[in-house]
């Protein structure tokens, strides 16, 4: 393991020299210690002829060899060109789904190993010649026999060492990063790198991607924000998946987008509103928002809807994480800089011992500038930059959970921008989250979570379930029920409540709760 651990360490160094990057590497403002010890190198005292390509060209095609780890580092950085030069950010897009096929043959040979069948018996047609490759498949174009369009995406072979060997080292520099630095320790990098090797090797998993996609399609099933495409079940394998072929516009392709006269704004909107409903209702998010990932439907331009495909990585979130992120930006919203700072306090993202009028102050100092802002006008390099500071001071730690989160965020941050600059983030997000924290602490809501908290302890029994269906229904209480039988209700009830309470504790601050607890009460005792 650590012969090829060395092996890969050369590769990654021949790929760095062959493309020359350490030459844009020192275009940068490096610090003098570091361009010092760059003399140490031994190839910068070689004479080397300067490459005929373009320095964008120069780092795609070093991603593409390097494999995807390095092109989905690459994807991500494409969808930031408030950050990257164009020249840049230009070739990097097409790492999103022109990266080099591997040869059809093998391609043909691995779906049919899978399958069991050759193709010519499978699909009534099969293009060998792929439709588009990217990080760590390839997609064919075919059709089934009954008629169906669809394309049949094939894993590219050999991924998994690759990947192992670097992760091996992000493990070995985030162990070194930790015990060498106390910023670094706050990033939690160990962490961090063990829920990206958790992320990465299931994305290699096709039957986990076929199951996420059907997800999302239930989740979205007749919304006009969102589609997904159909999974064929009976043609997915670990290593195979088939799905009905989508025709929509690259969402990048502004041009037949304006063409078709979609509506930039509504396209923009939806855009947030898929995001924030993904996140809170369904707690099911799309977590590889690059542009490569994302079409528009040509049927409705005056309606536009998205087209999601590649489910290989979703994202969700715990009720906790999700009621405190609401919380946070609902007060964030409302310029409440001190109720943002206690909730951050209070779910443990800051020490407990942190001052919190100081912590207010650092955070109405960061948020201020870009509040009621567009897209356009907010310069996130610059506000990035504030949070890590503000981060630094405060000893705020990453939070691994929402790693997945802050990149999909980054993401669609980044495609807003290209879509509608003018798009305000806050009032299209904030009716959407205040509709959501009210539902959340609707009657309803709670009557469901308390018979959630009621079906995870076992021993409560069925007792206790049927007092909460009886809560449930517009009661016609039985009046032949015993004594014992109510008492026993009661119980139950009780129980419930006080189990429910400990993961309640916020809603129950509320009237609903209250009011939910009383009614309970007298329903449970009338006869
Ligand atoms: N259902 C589909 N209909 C039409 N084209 C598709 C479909 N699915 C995938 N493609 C094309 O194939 C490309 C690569 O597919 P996909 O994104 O699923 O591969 P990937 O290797 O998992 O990508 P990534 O690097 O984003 O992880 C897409 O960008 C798209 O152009």
């Amino acid at each position: 393991m650590k012969l090829l651990a060395v092996r890969r360490l050369l590769r990654i160094q021949r790929v760095v020299i062959r493309y020359q990057l350490d030459e844009m590497l020192f275009e940068l403002p490096l610090p003098f210690w570091l361009r010092a010890l760059s003399c140490l190198l031994p190839w910068r005292w070689l004479p080397r002829k300067p490459l005929a390509l373009s320095r964008g060209a120069r780092l795609r095609l070093a991603l593409e060899d390097l494999g995807p780890i390095f092109i989905k580092f690459g994807q991500l950085l494409s969808t930031r060109r408030d950050l990257l030069p164009p020249d840049i950010a230009d070739e990097l897009a097409r790492l999103q789904d022109q990266v080099p096929p591997f040869p059809e043959a093998q391609a043909i040979a691995l779906i049919e190993a899978q399958l069991g069948a050759p193709v010519s018996e499978l699909f009534a047609r099969f293009d060998s010649q792929p439709l588009a490759s990217a990080s760590v498949a390839q997609v064919h174009a075919a059709q089934l026999k009954s008629g169906e369009q669809v394309v049949v995406k094939v894993v590219r072979p050999g991924l998994k060492p690759v990947i192992r060997q670097d992760l091996a080292w992000l493990f070995l520099i985030a162990r070194i990063a930790e015990k060498a630095s106390a910023d670094a320790r706050r990033l939690r990098p160990v962490e961090v790198v063990s829920d990206y090797e958790k992320t990465i090797f299931d994305e290699l998993d096709l039957l986990r991607e076929a199951a996420n996609a059907s997800q999302l399609r239930r989740n979205f099933d007749g919304s006009p924000l969102l589609y997904v495409p159909q999974v064929y079940w009976d043609l997915c394998r670990h290593q195979v998946l088939v799905m009905e072929r989508i025709y929509g516009i690259p969402v990048t392709d502004l041009a037949t987008l304006a063409d078709q006269r979609t509506d930039m704004k509504l396209l923009a909107e939806r855009g947030v509103e898929i995001f924030f409903t993904q996140v809170f209702r369904d707690s099911f998010f799309h977590a590889d928002m690059h542009p490569g990932n994302i079409f528009v439907s040509t049927r409705t331009p005056w309606s536009p809807q998205y087209i999601a495909i590649d489910c290989g990585i979703i994202g969700s979130l715990t009720d906790e994480d999700q009621d405190y992120l609401a919380r946070n930006l609902i007060a964030f919203f409302k310029r409440d800089y001190r109720k943002v700072a206690q909730l951050h306090i209070d779910s443990g993202w800051v020490p407990a011992d942190t001052k919190v009028n100081e912590f207010e102050a650092a955070i109405r100092t960061v948020c201020e500038p870009i509040f009621e802002k567009p897209l356009k006008d907010i310069s996130f390099g610059q506000l990035l930059l504030r949070l890590f500071q503000t981060a630094r001071r405060f000893n705020m730690e990453v939070q691994p959970q929402l790693v997945l989160l802050q990149k999909t965020l980054l993401n669609i941050e980044g495609l807003g921008r290209q879509l509608y600059p003018d798009l305000d983030l806050w009032s299209t997000a904030q009716p959407f989250l205040e509709r959501w924290m009210r539902e959340r602490i609707s009657p309803l809501h709670l009557l469901r979570n308390l018979q959630q908290q009621a079906e995870q302890v076992p021993h409560l029994s069925q007792i206790a379930r049927d007092t909460l269906e009886r809560l449930q229904q517009p009661v016609q209480v039985q009046t032949t029920a015993s004594r014992d039988h109510w008492a026993l209700r009661l119980l139950g009830a009780a129980l419930i409540g006080a189990g429910a309470m400990q993961g309640l504790a916020p809603l129950l601050a509320t009237w609903p709760a209250w009011l939910m607890v009383g009614g309970g009460l007298y329903l449970v005792l009338r006869r």
